[in-house]
């Protein structure tokens, strides 16, 4: 079982980029696999999550090609052959891995097809709730078996069928369950529409637009008609916010510290990590390269004395991955921060708000516990203690961070699971640990020419 061990740094000074986007590399994967023809997508990002969905679809019947490697982890720029919408049956149970998104997604996808399919993961994910995904489904048509342990869980048995369009409010902000909804719209004739209760991540919307598939956004509401077959494209992917959102706070929480982080996606549906930031005090510079399709650009955020802050509740969604690492911030800050509304956390890999309340306690913060949140009372220095990261990612990235702030050395176990979302984070720890600050330190290792 693989660690980090973390001691505190007095400087840093960096400038590197990330990989790619979690969100849209599912969303590749899928897309370039229903489309018309050859795609070609780089800066894939080559974590379990992703790997996984990108063989789902190759045992759906559309295969791709590797042309870059990240040795060790995954294929990085691929090319992927589309199949016109027409998947076939795989020959065997899909596996899911550990991904929320993957499994939900195909799970829309495949809810429409004249063929079987079965979808399962691991430990964690067979724990958390599918019933948001089947019950929308389900009135489309679908019929959708949670054969799990625990009820409404993985593994699905999605037998085949034909599904008719819907208008579904959903009672969550997940940008999942309108994804699922969305894909499965393709399938079904006639106009499908998902109603969000808040602006969730629109990563499914900009690539089925770059797809040349037509949606119809109006409010809140989102629309697509049925049959559109997506015209394949070329997608590079930016480097994923939500992975850079661990230096990012590294940064802002150490007064004297500069950070660039290049080639990052600003959608603005996912950037609400950097007006937290602001608000806590850090100073931030966001230099917009492209807007068309998802934005991309670089972030330079210099640290400063942070102070506490309160989440509005519209920017829940929009930094839902980052609470880990928001809240690592906030005991670092003088003052109260007010994280709320935010009960989604109980069903990520794990229940977040119980695995950061305790892991912070563990290391001297002051924490209170609420069924959607938590409130900080920062200021109190960080000693070090262990930390399991109980299988999940984002937990044990989040108490790196924090290790860099406390007296002693902080030991995260349990740490392989980072590979599911941050291939090379291990790499990039080093560097900041060891205070490099050539950006050549940063890079990760070399990528293979097929
Ligand atoms: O659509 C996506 O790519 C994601 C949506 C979010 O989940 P919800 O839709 O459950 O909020 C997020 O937590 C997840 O990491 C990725
Ligand atoms: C919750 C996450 O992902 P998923 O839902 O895809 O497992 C995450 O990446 O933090």
């Amino acid at each position: 079982m693989s660690e980090f061990r973390v001691k505190a740094i007095s400087k840093l000074q960096a400038e590197f980029s990330v990989p790619g986007d979690k969100s849209m590399s599912h969303r590749a994967a899928i897309l370039g696999g229903l489309s018309n023809g050859v795609c070609t997508v780089r800066n894939f990002l080559p974590s379990e999550d992703c790997v996984n969905t990108l063989n789902a679809m190759k045992a759906l019947g559309a295969p791709h090609e590797v042309l870059d490697t990240l040795p060790g982890y995954g294929p990085v720029n691929l090319r992927i052959h589309g199949q016109s919408m027409k998947l076939s049956q795989p020959a065997a149970p899909i596996d899911c891995g550990n991904a929320g998104t993957g499994m939900r997604l195909l799970a829309g996808l495949l809810a429409g097809q004249d063929f079987p399919t079965e979808l399962f993961g691991d430990a964690s994910l067979s724990s958390r709730p599918m019933g948001r995904i089947t019950v929308p489904l389900g009135q489309m048509g679908a019929n959708i078996e949670t054969r799990g342990e625990k009820p409404g869980c993985a593994p699905l048995y999605i037998h085949p069928a034909k599904l008719t369009p819907i208008t579904y409010e959903m009672p969550m902000a997940s940008a999942q369950v309108k994804s699922a909804v969305l894909l499965a719209g393709m399938f079904a004739e006639g106009k499908t529409t998902v109603i969000q209760p808040a602006e969730t991540r629109d990563h499914t919307e900009r690539m089925l637009a770059d797809f040349r598939v037509s949606t119809r956004r109006e409010g809140n509401a989102i629309s697509i008609f049925g049959g559109q077959i997506p015209e394949a494209c070329d997608f590079t992917v930016p480097g994923d916010i939500s992975s850079a959102a661990f230096w990012l706070v590294a940064a802002a929480a150490l007064p004297g510290s500069r950070l660039l982080i290049k080639d990052v996606g600003l959608n603005p549906t996912r950037t609400a990590i950097l007006k937290v930031l602001s608000r806590m005090g850090a100073h931030m510079t966001e230099i917009v390269h492209s807007s068309e399709g998802e934005p991309i650009g670089n972030i330079e955020i210099h640290g400063a004395e942070l102070t506490g802050t309160t989440l509005f509740i519209d920017e829940i969604p929009n930094l839902i991955d980052e609470i880990p690492v928001i809240a690592v911030a906030a005991a670092l800050a003088r003052g109260r921060t007010i994280i709320r509304n935010a009960k989604e956390l109980r069903v990520k890999e794990t229940d977040r708000i119980t695995t950061v309340v305790n892991g912070l306690r563990a290391m001297g913060a002051e924490v209170d516990e609420f069924e959607d949140g938590m409130e900080i009372t920062g200021g109190r220095p960080l000693h070090a203690a262990t930390i399991d990261s109980c299988g999940d990612h984002r937990i044990a990235m989040a108490f790196a961070i924090a290790g860099l702030f406390a007296s002693g050395e902080t030991v995260i176990r349990n740490t392989e699971c980072v590979n599911t979302s941050y291939p090379g984070f291990s790499h990039h720890l080093d560097a900041i640990r060891h205070e490099r600050s050539q950006a050549s330190d940063f890079s990760l290792p070399t990528q293979a020419t097929a």
